[in-house]
């Protein structure tokens, strides 16, 4: 049984997500320290900081794999504490990138399509990621880059109603950072809310049209508006 939230936090649909005073504890440490963000449906949100922020932290707290120590908080108006209804709404791309290594490519993005009930073109997606040559290789062989790559391409292709990626850009070459740009760009215009976490804000920037800054846990007051067509 899931307690009602605070009559401050009705839930809504224009929402994506909704935080209210999260606290949150890990270790000896508060690494989240009384947060709010309102995140609107549609919207993409660059998350920038420096090494131990809390970046990460935050967007696994978004996606229900940690649970807040104190305060509250909506993913598209279900209680983060509704998990399953979170998890339904939210595809999580973060360090571990999921990918299941004794399978190929193709293998994983077929498993991924038949975990949602979708259908999709996946040598499509593999062409689109600069990866089909290495189709039908399991993934443990392939290189940082390509297993980042082959992530990619199954976060467009599952486009999920709201993405959390974390370090989109980390282990790509030059080819590959603008492949994640396009692919993030791709999510966003099939209606997917965004939220990123990068330490390139000059790439980050051309997926997301605002910035919050994540410092020592809070977010820092002054939240940096910044409209794509500028950059
Ligand atoms: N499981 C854990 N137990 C204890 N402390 C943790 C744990 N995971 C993270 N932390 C601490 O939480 C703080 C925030 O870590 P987090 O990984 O969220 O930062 P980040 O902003 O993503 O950093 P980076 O840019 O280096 O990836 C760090 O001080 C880290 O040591």
């Amino acid at each position: 049984m899931v307690a009602p939230l605070s009559a401050e936090l009705q839930a809504t649909d224009l929402h994506a997500v909704q935080l209210r005073a999260v606290w949150l504890r890990l270790g000896r440490d508060a690494v989240l320290r009384g947060l709010d963000l309102d995140v609107r449906a549609g919207e993409s949100v660059t998350l920038l900081g420096g090494n131990g922020a809390g970046k990460s932290t935050l967007l696994r707290l978004i996606a229900s794999a940690l649970s807040p120590t104190r305060g509250e908080g909506r993913i598209f108006g279900f209680d983060l504490r509704d998990r399953r209804s979170v998890r339904e709404h939210v595809h999580l791309l973060g360090h571990d990138l999921g990918l299941y290594p004794d399978l190929t490519p193709s293998e994983n993005l077929q498993f991924a399509l038949k975990m949602h009930g979708q259908q999709g073109d996946i040598r499509a997606a593999l062409e689109r990621a600069g990866i089909l040559r290495a189709a039908d290789r399991r993934v443990r062989f392939l290189s940082a880059g390509m297993k980042k790559r082959l992530a990619l391409a199954r976060l467009a292709l599952l486009a999920r109603p709201l993405t959390l990626v974390d370090e989109p850009f980390a282990n790509l070459d030059a080819e590959g950072r603008e492949l994640a740009v396009s692919l993030l760009n791709q999510a966003q215009a099939s209606g997917s809310t965004l939220i990123v976490a990068a330490h390139e804000p000059e790439l980050s920037l051309r997926v997301a049209a605002r910035a919050l800054v994540l410092s020592g846990g809070v977010l820092e007051a002054g939240l940096l508006e910044v409209r794509t067509d500028d950059v």
